[in-house]
């Protein structure tokens, strides 16, 4: 079996010593142009020119959960997309935007501004009754997420294309209870797939009618940046609809040093870490689903390219 591993913008030598070790008697070889058909590829953001080379390929693993970028390109029709499972960033994300929601709920960064002028300035506590949070997007990680944030005892919302049933959480779903979930959530996180249904989903409009469309709704955006509309977010914050934003994800990455949501007091940014792919446990599962396919089997995580995740 070969396989050929293609990652833009990280190094591929420790993925292809991973993937020898789980997979004795693959041949697992870096891919620069020319190199021989393989059966199966591992790949983040590859070029088109590598999926015009590799025609036959049965199954293309992503080593991320997002497959907006791979499912821009021409694929092979017959081979199989797969996505991580979690692997080890479902706890990350889990953490990340708890920390986000706790940090603004709790006025962590007024205590910071606070300390740093030396000064005592106890603040009234807040009732969480007052921040419903909701959750778009209930998949492998935006549930973790929410089942996180339900351990806080914070009214907790949930948004997805096809209903569900969660204990704890209030599940909205479809175009059709979009409204009536953006109504009922104070702080948004978003956790949905890139896809032509979701591109632009944060603007002016959905986000005005956060909380009821009363002043102090909060966005957590960690899924991606295209998901919101970047010239709408600083009027609703300097306007005082929104009270601020935790953005980890931006319409170009890395955000460039000139843009302004770098220096505006009511957005904190961070450069897409929310959650990383977790190498060990990656290859492992990886190598575990490539070993299924041959035999035959199904496998989790199988993308639909016409759902687009
Ligand atoms: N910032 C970072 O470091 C990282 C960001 N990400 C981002 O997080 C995203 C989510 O990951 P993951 O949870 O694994 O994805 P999943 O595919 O497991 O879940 C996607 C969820 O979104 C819902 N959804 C999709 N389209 C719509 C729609 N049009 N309307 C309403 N709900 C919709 C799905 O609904 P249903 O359940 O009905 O299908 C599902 O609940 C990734 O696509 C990626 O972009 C991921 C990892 C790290
Ligand atoms: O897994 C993903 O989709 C990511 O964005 C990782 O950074």
């Amino acid at each position: 079996m070969r396989i050929t591993v293609c990652l833009t913008d990280n190094r591929p030598d420790a993925w292809i010593e991973g993937l020898r070790a789980a997979l004795p008697g693959a041949d697992v070889q870096n891919w620069t142009p020319g190199t021989p058909q393989a059966d199966h590829a591992v790949v983040w953001s590859p070029p088109q020119a590598f999926m015009d080379e590799q025609p036959g390929l049965l199954g293309i693993f992503n080593i991320g959960a997002g497959v907006d970028a791979l499912l821009k390109l021409r694929l092979p029709p017959q081979a199989l997309v797969v996505r991580l499972d979690d692997a080890g960033m479902s706890v990350q994300m889990a953490e990340y935007v708890c920390h986000a929601l706790i940090r603004h709920f709790r006025e962590f960064d007024a205590y910071e501004a606070d300390a740093r002028e030396g000064r005592w300035g106890f603040r009234k506590p807040r009732e969480r009754e007052d921040f419903p949070v909701g959750v778009m997007g209930l998949g492998v990680l935006g549930e973790r997420v929410a089942k996180a944030i339900a351990q806080f005892e914070f009214p907790i919302n949930g948004w997805s294309r096809s209903p569900k049933t969660i204990e704890g959480l209030r599940c909205f779903a479809g175009e059709g209870e979009f409204d009536a979930f953006l109504g009922a959530t104070r702080v948004l996180v978003n956790l949905l797939p890139l896809t032509e249904s979701t591109r632009g989903i944060l603007n002016r409009q959905t986000l005005s009618r956060l909380n009821g469309g009363k002043p102090g709704g909060y966005l957590i955006n960690v899924a991606r940046g295209a998901h919101l509309v970047e010239g709408d977010l600083i009027p609703l914050l300097d306007g005082g609809q929104l009270a601020g934003a935790t953005l980890d994800v931006f319409e170009v990455e890395p955000l460039p040093a000139e843009h302004p949501f770098w220096r505006h007091p009511k957005i904190t940014v961070t450069p897409h870490g929310s959650a990383r792919t977790v190498r060990g446990a990656s290859v492992a599962q990886i190598a575990r689903k490539i070993l299924a396919i041959e035999r035959g089997e199904p496998v989790a995580g199988v993308v639909d390219p016409k759902r687009g995740y």
